[in-house]
């Protein structure tokens, strides 16, 4: 029995794929490259390059090899791209999950993993963010991952698939090995974008916004390490093959930092001189997104082991300057 990560070419669906490889899962892969990379998909995986709305092809898949779960990586997922052109997120984020469970309903395959986002709580009230918090997206990229959230519950209670839906804070970090990091392109995430600066890629970091409701007036985020997240999924599949029911869970690390205070902290690890501008705020940034991830901890067993800014910010960097040589 294998298991099948959608969107196993891209930034965290890689790490998920190295995860399962080192666990002796087989593995299989389906990425359409419009945002991932051939060279990031694991050897060890076998890869199917299309697009899951496409189900013809999707069905093709799982005809050819005997899935037992499904993880699902697959998303267009940049905020200000969502909000001028909302009909793409909805048609490859919503339409894209309803194509997937169409052929898991087919195939009768019963476990789903899905990415949701910390972008479903919109701009809360109260930190740190519970599960049980309201969810209020302000984007269309936000609205798209709690639409998709709903959609599980409903077709779990008609078709019994049941799921596990990881609502992730702010990805960060690279492999321990430095081979295997963030490659958007382009890139809009702050921890890449400084650590570029530092190694001279570009020029400087601008820091979008210095008035708004923190402790020195620029966002607050809350980082966890792309490793510790692959594990939770890990962790997930473990949760539901045991018999768990279908939930929601926050993984973060109940720590926030300020982007001032992330260009500082870069400075420091890679001792490198990093310009850092002011800047007009960007727009649709809460001011501030702090997990509670007690739940998964006690759920599903979750202890992140490399979610601090130390391990982040330096597996990051010697991934920026190992990607350059891809
Ligand atoms: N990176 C973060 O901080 C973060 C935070 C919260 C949630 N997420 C979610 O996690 C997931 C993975 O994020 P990521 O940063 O690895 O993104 P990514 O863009 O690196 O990976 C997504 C992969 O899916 C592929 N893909 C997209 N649409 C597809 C389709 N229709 N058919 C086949 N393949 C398709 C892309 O080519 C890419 O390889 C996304 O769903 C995203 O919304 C990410
Ligand atoms: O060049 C930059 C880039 C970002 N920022 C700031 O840095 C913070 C973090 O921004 P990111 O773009 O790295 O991440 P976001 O918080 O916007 O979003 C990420 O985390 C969210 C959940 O918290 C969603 O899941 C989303 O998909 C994911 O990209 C924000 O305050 C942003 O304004 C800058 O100041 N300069």
């Amino acid at each position: 029995m294998a298991i099948l990560v959608l969107g196993g070419a891209g930034y965290i669906g890689s790490q998920m794929v190295k995860e399962l490889t080192e666990q002796n899962e087989e593995v299989v892969v389906v990425d359409n490259l419009s945002r991932g990379h051939r060279y990031a998909i694991n050897q060890q995986a076998k890869f199917y390059e299309g697009d899951i709305r496409d189900t013809d092809f999707l069905s093709h898949v799982f005809v050819k090899e005997n899935i037992e779960a499904v993880i699902h990586f697959c998303a267009d997922s940049v905020v200000p791209e969502s909000v001028v052109n909302p009909l793409k997120y909805f048609d490859n984020n919503v339409n894209g999950l309803i194509k997937l469970l169409e052929v898991m309903v087919q195939f009768n395959v019963k476990k789903l993993i899905f990415s949701s986002t910390a972008a479903v709580y919109g701009m809360p009230k109260t930190m740190p963010i519970k599960e049980t918090d309201p969810t209020n997206p302000i984007n269309p990229y936000g609205q798209s991952k709690l639409m998709m959230e709903q959609i599980m519950k409903w077709a779990e209670q008609a078709y019994g698939i049941k799921y596990v839906a990881l609502r992730y804070f702010n990805v960060a970090g690279a492999s321990l090995d430095g081979k295997l990091g963030e490659d958007h392109n382009p890139e809009t995430h702050l921890i890449p974008i400084v650590l570029e600066a530092a190694d001279g890629v570009r020029d400087k970091v601008q820091m979008f916004g210095n008035d708004y409701n923190t402790r020195d007036g620029y966002n607050v985020r809350d980082y966890v390490h792309v490793i510790d997240l692959a594990h939770a999924h890990y962790l997930s599949l473990n949760y539901l093959d045991n018999g768990g029911k279908s939930d929601v869970f926050n993984l973060g690390s109940k720590t926030g930092f300020t982007v001032k205070e992330i260009v500082e902290a870069a400075r420091e690890i890679t001792g490198q001189s990093i310009v850092a501008k002011d800047a007009p705020r960007r727009g649709g940034d809460p001011d501030e997104l702090v997990a509670d991830s007690t739940k998964a901890e006690k759920v599903l067993k979750w202890h992140p082991e490399h979610t601090n800014l130390e391990t982040i910010i330096s597996t990051a960097f010697e991934w920026t300057k190992n990607r350059q040589k891809k």
